[in-house]
């Protein structure tokens, strides 16, 4: 007997979550930030994480890259426990702004590099590969000019793109910007967020941004949060193609199964088995 059960695995498959947060909690010492918080945020997914300061934003953000535990709850990344995640070159993170000292040594090119070794790796011998990888980066953020800088020479707009190049570099599937713009000017903001909206179209990656920029949220992400969990607020776009997946795998599905059925095979729903 064969069931409708299998295809339906094909649509499951469009729908693979990056991020699962479920029934987490955290507390600094005594002090508790958040409790019973859950999201889950789908392949191509773009989601806006707002809350009031203090909500608990960084500390979410912190937990999902595994540099905090939850006091409770789980959190899973491509399917993974995050405890036992070790992909980490599948995720791309941008932290605040910076305030850099000018004094600081590297280069523009050297920290676009440091996203491909990590710190600890940084004085390796640089391959041509990632050599071409790291003006990739560069090139695609519209900063090649500025690749033998300094980067605390360098205004907070052009170091925020040193830093989305650097996030950029192993080309991840999931991109994580802690307010990215804090700190920039307005122009200098509407070009970032046109960029990574740019990016959300036309390239095949997932995104979840802390942003206090509440025009640019509700103008790409919708006027009310799709999810609220605790103090969070979560404001949610799916990509055209996750929709186009949609419509593809279920006419396959409906294609199937108008196959068997002509077929003359039986066909049963999991629901029908009981
Ligand atoms: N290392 C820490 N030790 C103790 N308390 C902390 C620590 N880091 C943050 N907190 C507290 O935890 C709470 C949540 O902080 P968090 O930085 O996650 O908030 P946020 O929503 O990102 O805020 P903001 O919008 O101001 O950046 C705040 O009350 C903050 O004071």
């Amino acid at each position: 007997m064969q069931t409708i059960h299998n295809q339906n695995a094909a649509v499951a498959s469009c729908h693979n979550e990056v991020i699962s947060v479920k029934h987490v909690s955290f507390a600094y010492e005594q002090k508790t930030v958040m409790e019973n918080v859950s999201i889950g945020v789908k392949e191509r997914d773009f989601i806006g994480l707002i809350g009031a300061n203090g909500a608990g934003k960084s500390t979410l953000l912190r937990m999902i890259v595994g540099l905090l535990k939850p006091t409770a709850g789980e959190i899973r990344l491509f399917g993974q426990p995050v405890e036992s995640f070790k992909d980490w070159d599948r995720i791309g993170y941008v932290p605040q702004k910076n305030s850099l000292n000018p004094q600081f040594p590297a280069t523009v090119k050297e920290v676009v590099l440091s996203g491909l070794y990590g710190n600890k790796k940084l004085f390796r011998r640089i391959s041509k590969a990632d050599q071409t990888k790291a003006n990739d980066a560069l090139e695609a953020m519209g900063i090649a000019d500025l690749s033998d800088k300094r980067i605390g020479r360098l205004s907070g707009g052009q170091q925020q793109r040193v830093f989305l190049a650097r996030a950029l570099i192993n080309n991840p599937s999931l991109l994580i910007l802690d307010e990215p713009t804090v700190g920039i000017d307005a122009e200098t903001q509407e070009s970032f967020f046109h960029m990574i909206k740019h990016m959300h179209q036309h390239h095949n990656m997932t995104f979840l941004m802390v942003s206090h920029d509440m025009e640019m949220i509700r103008g790409y992400l919708g006027h009310e949060p799709a999810a609220v969990s605790g103090k969070l607020n979560f404001y949610i776009r799916h990509s055209h193609d996750t929709q186009d997946c949609v419509e593809s795998d279920l006419a396959h599905s409906l294609k199937g199964l108008r196959e068997q059925m002509e077929s003359g095979r039986e066909v049963v729903s999991v629901g029908d088995r009981n």
